[in-house]
């Protein structure tokens, strides 16, 4: 199956390489740059030497990449997939890293992105690309809208507890730490190490993007307005994201009545892991890997419930979660590709 990368060049498209070249159904077709067209790819990403010697980035040729793919994965940032997608539909699938797909309502869309809904027509075709709760829909699917990372790490989190109201929607704290690659390859003098090395900051505590994506999700599942405070905050690593959820618990539970609840939840998910109690989540363990690592207490004294959480960001955050759908949407075998454990040490 031939599979064309647009934005090849940044860090969910060289993610995506470095699975799909492993990957036995799949040839790398058309792998897009702006400006890397026409360069050797592995002499600018060394992780390729070896792998894709010979490949170049190419310059984006919407026409080409209709006649020789089957899926197309878009890794612009958000605002360039709608036209796209219009344009590409019909001819190949289409996964979209970017956010353009993933609000169904329009004016929220256009006031969180602050750019105009384009391609109205397609937001409800698109299924949002959560593989865990949309398995049927994504098998049948022609445009993915992948969720953003920190919507991944939140919504695997809560899932259970907004389900089967566990919790009070509305006293859901998402503290949420995240490695610098978030902000993409062309990220500004901000996300430099000398600027982030042995620092810390918060950003955007008052209206993060993913908010309406997160609270979208969680009401679907639950007829209670859910107003989420996210506090979103840069690590000084390349990669990764580790989340600490409070909320308040709706009825007296236990941290083992929890721990049963999401063993079941999540019984025979390949990627989704709750820890043994006493046990819990730390980046290196998922970085590299499409994992995601859980660890769930009741705090009789507070009468809180927490939620411990870590994913890799290009992986279960984007890239890995994206391949996941392609085989889904491809009846190839959902882990395909996807076999990498995190790293040790
Ligand atoms: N990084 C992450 O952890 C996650 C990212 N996403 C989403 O995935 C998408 C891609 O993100 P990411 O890979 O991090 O971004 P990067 O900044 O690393 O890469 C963006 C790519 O798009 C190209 N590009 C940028 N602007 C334009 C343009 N105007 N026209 C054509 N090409 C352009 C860049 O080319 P050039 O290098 O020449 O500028 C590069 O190839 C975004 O929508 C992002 O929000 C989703 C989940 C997680
Ligand atoms: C460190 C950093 O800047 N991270 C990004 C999250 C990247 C992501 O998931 O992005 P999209 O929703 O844009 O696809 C942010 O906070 O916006």
């Amino acid at each position: 199956m031939k599979v064309s990368i647009i934005g090849a060049s940044g860090y969910t498209g060289s993610e995506l390489m470095r699975i799909l070249m492993n990957h036995p159904q799949v040839e790398l077709a058309h792998l897009t740059a702006r400006s890397l067209a026409g360069e050797i790819i592995a002499e600018h990403f060394p992780i390729f030497t070896g792998y894709l010697e010979n490949k170049t980035f190419v310059e984006m040729d919407l026409d080409q990449i209709k006649k020789d793919s089957d899926v197309v994965f878009i890794c612009l940032p958000h605002g360039h997939s709608m036209s796209m997608a219009k344009e590409l539909l019909g001819s190949v699938k289409v996964i979209d890293m970017g956010a353009d797909f993933r609000i169904k309502d329009i004016n929220t869309y256009e006031k969180t992105y602050q750019v105009d809904q384009l391609a109205p027509e397609l937001v409800d075709q698109a299924v949002y690309g959560l593989t865990e709760f949309y398995r049927e829909d994504i098998q049948n699917a022609e445009l993915i809208a992948n969720p953003g990372c920190f919507s991944t790490n939140a919504l695997l989190a809560l899932m259970p507890l907004v389900k089967n109201n566990l919790i009070d929607p509305q006293s859901i704290i998402f503290d949420a730490k995240t490695g610098i690659s978030g902000a993409g390859r062309s990220a500004n003098v901000d996300n430099l190490l000398a600027e982030l090395g042995n620092s810390f900051k918060v950003y955007n505590p008052l209206g993060h993007r993913h908010i309406p994506e997160i609270e979208q999700e969680l009401n679907f599942q639950s007829s209670d307005p859910t107003m989420i405070q996210f506090t979103p905050q840069l690590l000084p690593t390349e990669r990764g994201i580790y989340s600490s959820i409070y909320a308040n618990a709706s009825q007296e539970t236990s941290t083992e009545a929890l721990h049963d609840l999401y063993k079941d939840f999540y019984a025979g998910e390949k990627f989704i892991h709750i820890l043994a109690p006493g046990q819990f989540p730390n980046l290196k363990a998922v970085k590299g890997s499409n994992h995601c690592h859980l660890q769930i207490q009741f705090d009789e004294r507070t009468k809180r419930i927490l939620v411990f959480s870590s994913l890799d960001n290009l992986m279960k955050g984007a890239s890995g979660q994206a391949v996941q759908n392609m085989n889904l949407m491809f009846n190839f075998e959902e882990s395909l590709g996807l076999e990498s454990s995190g790293l040790m040490p």
